[in-house]
């Protein structure tokens, strides 16, 4: 693996702002990943995640601010081999074989990796003769992530690449990135799959609105959202919702039908008076789970992020 300037962080983001034309993409991201760090950088649809990854990748310029990978310019670090993408679509002949499709990328690199050799990192040396476009997505994400190996990269970049796999692509998938990962290799990753950023990354980047709002482990991340659910079924949702917004200790409600969910540190304060002062049944009390922990720190509150039924089903899949 070839070094550039020693010791520098795999990227280095100071100050970066992305404006297209009125719409600010990025609003001065200052972010440093350290090499062999797995990073996801999480955040909802519009947050600024794939006008970042383009910075790094050099195939747009910031506005104002400055983009560093493993201390060069990011087009001078994609021109020495140091960088490698996965891309969501795209890029696959489907006649070909999965090895033939190696092979034919690894003629385009002088000192390619073997081909076998990335074959079998990916995951993917079992399927060597199988047609392309006889391949599962997980499969071809594979195929793509055996591409990217082969100039041996110091850092791997993805952006949301497992976006309509089904569940079990998803995991061996992100099997190979982590075996590969340990190797020392660092890898950023773009992602609005809470849950895939929780267990595959070590380190999470929460972005909204084009800023991070929140860095740390999942374990960090969640504890930043400490509190938990209280959920009842209740006669007059409305009005026992406005009764619990003007609790000490709760966060937020909401009312969804005759549901009321509130997010409270003061749980128990919230359920003794859901049971006591009201009608309510059903009750319910949940810790916070990363999904909790998200919407409350981007303060997020798009319906389709929060139960609407047709992200429900997806969003259940990556739940899984
Ligand atoms: N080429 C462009 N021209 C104009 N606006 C753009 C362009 N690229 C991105 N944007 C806008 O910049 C904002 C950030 O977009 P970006 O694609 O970086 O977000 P994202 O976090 O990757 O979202 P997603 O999860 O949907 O991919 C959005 O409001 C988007 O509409």
């Amino acid at each position: 693996m070839l070094t550039a300037v020693i010791n520098a962080p795999a990227i280095q983001l100071s100050g970066v702002r992305k404006e297209f034309g009125s719409v600010v993409a990025v609003d001065g991201i200052d972010l440093t990943v350290q090499r062999g760090e797995v990073v996801a950088f999480l955040g909802p649809n519009g947050a600024g995640k794939t006008s970042t990854i383009d910075m790094v990748l050099g195939l747009s310029r910031p506005t104002a601010g400055t983009v560093e990978v493993l201390g060069l310019e990011p087009r001078a670090a994609i021109a020495r081999g140091l960088v490698s993408a996965v891309m969501q679509t795209g890029g696959l002949l489907k006649d070909l074989t999965v090895r033939e499709t190696v092979a034919y990328t690894a003629s385009l690199f002088p000192g390619a990796a073997p081909v076998d050799e990335v074959l079998d990192r990916a995951g993917i040396a079992g399927i060597g003769d199988r047609k392309v476009g006889k391949c599962s997505g997980g499969e071809q994400q594979r195929l793509r992530f055996a591409m990217a190996l082969l100039p041996d990269p110091a850092l791997l970049l993805l952006d949301e690449p497992t976006t309509g796999m089904d569940v079990e692509g998803r995991r061996s998938f992100w099997a190979a990135i982590r075996q590969d990962a340990g190797r020392g290799r660092t890898v950023l990753f773009a992602t609005h799959y809470l849950e895939e950023a929780d267990q595959y990354a070590d380190r999470i980047v929460l972005v909204s609105h084009g800023r991070v709002v929140a860095d740390g482990s999942g374990s960090e991340i969640k504890a930043l959202s400490s509190g938990r659910t209280v959920r009842a079924t209740v006669g007059d949702a409305a009005a026992v919702g406005r009764q619990l917004q003007a609790m000490a200790g709760v966060d937020r409600v909401e009312v969804r039908g005759d549901t009321v969910i509130a997010h409270a540190k003061e749980s128990d304060a919230v359920a003794r008076h859901l049971l006591t002062s009201t009608d309510a049944r059903d009750l319910e009390i949940t810790a916070k789970g990363i999904e909790e922990a998200f919407l409350s720190l981007t303060g997020d509150h798009d319906p389709s992020r929060t139960g609407d039924a047709t992200d429900a089903a997806d969003r259940q899949e990556a739940l899984q």
